[in-house]
């Protein structure tokens, strides 16, 4: 019920009913203080927010409440004092509630009340809640890129899925597999898939990179047991990497750049399933599956005397060829979208791809392959400040432009010696190691690490590093 008394509110008796009704409908509790100072209206919800009966609160002074009501006055005093609208939240018995005082013509000042309590507990819960949700967010990116890293092979052009029918048909078998193909097609991912898809799986996967050493250092790499300690009259240490292999898989990369010398040695490997230690008499057994990859066209290298026919008939078995990314270009929206989620994980940021941006991907013609797009986009995701990664990002040249563009004319050495720092860099850019450039670029591995430094160098002066 509304009260109003003498000198306080002064209403037709029908506006009375309908403001009283109005007020005790409210959840809010309403209170005003008449420019006397006392109490001349409160309502149900203020009533019950005090904890204090309506007719007590009446006619009374705020400052003259006893002491459990002793909340509100602080709001409406300090409301009094300044002549200003007040806000405070209070904690009274587990309860937490808004308290309002606004001064109102005449010297009348209105005080409301709400109880936050609920809303306070919700607003911490949704807050918890999001805050649980970015964490599982994160968990489950970090996840996906933790399952993509073991090699989770990505393709579904009609190509790949060939690729992979083969894999699966071949995997559970023990048959060599020669896989062939440009440098970034994704040869490395496919000999870890096939060691995943078959009864070796628990056993070791290891793999040798026969460009990245120079003959003698192969060899003692894949037969020698590695200088180690001495302990009394037995030598220790660890043995070479085909008999690291035993109970699994050998992955011989880039099989084309082993020396001639060393290609019987291993055939003999592949026949006799023995080695025989540097140094050592008896041969030792070993259980192991073989899967050699080449970007060479080890056909045309027998055929100039460069690679032992009886060792490429041996690898040929189950020759295995990934097309380039150029020849699936159905696949470079799903790969790009599965490197962006890896990084955007790896390194805790949020980028978009925009459809745009998803065609140029596509009409670009990936010289360096699924590596290139890879590092493409942990590129972006790492030096881009924008979420959108949008078409004008991708440093990539315009679907047919030429390859080299004369802006302005400059002495012809001048001109060759930035071109061929360009072409280092952006070489270095898509392949990410010496012996690559130097192999796409038709140079000794040495003298690409020198320009590579060179160019390293003068980003660094530039400021563009
Ligand atoms: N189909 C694919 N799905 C997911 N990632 C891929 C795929 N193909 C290639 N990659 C990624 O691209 C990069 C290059 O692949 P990989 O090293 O297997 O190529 P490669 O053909 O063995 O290259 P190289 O001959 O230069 O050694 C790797 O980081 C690999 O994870």
């Amino acid at each position: 019920m509304i009260c109003g008394s003498a000198g306080g509110m002064c209403m037709a008796p029908l506006a009375e009913t309908v403001v009283r009704a109005l007020l005790d409908g409210l959840a809010e509790g309403v209170l005003a203080v008449a420019p006397d100072g006392r109490i001349r209206l409160v309502n149900g919800a203020m009533a019950q927010l005090l904890g204090t009966p309506r007719a007590r609160l009446l006619d009374r002074r705020p400052a003259d409440l006893e002491d459990g009501d002793k909340w509100v006055p602080p709001v409406l005093r300090r409301c009094l004092e300044t002549g200003e609208r007040q806000a405070m939240v209070l904690e009274r018995a587990g309860r937490r509630l808004a308290l309002t005082a606004v001064p109102l013509p005449e010297g009348w000042v209105l005080a409301t009340a709400r109880d936050i309590t609920e809303l306070d507990r919700l607003e911490r819960q949704v807050e918890r809640m999001t805050q649980e949700r970015e964490r599982y967010r994160h968990e489950l990116a970090g996840l996906r890129a933790g399952q993509a890293g073991r090699a989770e092979v990505v393709g579904s052009s009609l190509a790949m899925q060939r690729v992979m029918d083969l894999i699966r048909r071949v995997a559970p078998v023990d048959s060599t597999i020669l896989l062939l193909g440009e440098s970034g097609v994704g040869k490395g991912v496919l000999a870890a898939e096939i060691h995943r898809l078959s009864p070796r799986r628990s056993g070791p996967f290891v793999r040798i990179d026969c460009a990245a050493l120079p003959g003698s250092l192969l060899e003692s790499e894949l037969f020698d047991y590695s200088p180690g300690s001495f302990t009394g009259a037995r030598r220790e240490g660890k043995p070479g990497l085909i008999e690291q292999a035993h109970g699994g898989t050998l992955f011989i990369d880039e099989i084309g750049d082993v020396p001639l010398e060393l290609q019987v040695k291993l055939l003999h490997v592949i026949q006799e399933r023995r080695i025989i230690r540097l140094g050592a008499v008896t041969p030792t057994a070993v259980d192991i599956r073989i899967i050699a990859a080449t970007h060479r066209d080890l056909e045309a290298m027998v055929a100039e005397g460069r690679f032992r026919a009886d060792l490429y008939y041996r690898l040929n078995v189950v020759p295995v060829k990934i097309p380039p990314l150029r020849e699936r270009p159905e696949d470079i929206p799903v790969l790009a979208r599965t490197f962006l989620d890896r990084f955007c994980a790896r390194y805790r940021v949020e980028r978009t791809l925009t459809p745009e941006a998803v065609e140029r991907l596509v009409a670009y013609s990936w010289p360096g392959n699924v590596r290139e797009l890879e590092n493409l986009v942990e590129r972006l995701v790492v030096t881009l400040d924008e979420r959108e990664i949008r078409p004008e990002h991708l440093p990539l040249p315009a679907p047919g432009g030429p390859p080299v563009q004369v802006r302005e004319i400059v002495p012809l050495k001048e001109a060759v010696a930035a071109l061929e720092l360009e072409l280092v860099g952006e070489a270095y850019r898509r392949f990410g190691s010496s012996v690559k450039v130097g192999r796409a670029l038709g140079i000794h591995q040495t003298t690409a690490a020198r320009k590579i430094r060179e160019w390293k160098a003068r980003q660094e002066r530039t400021g563009r590093g």
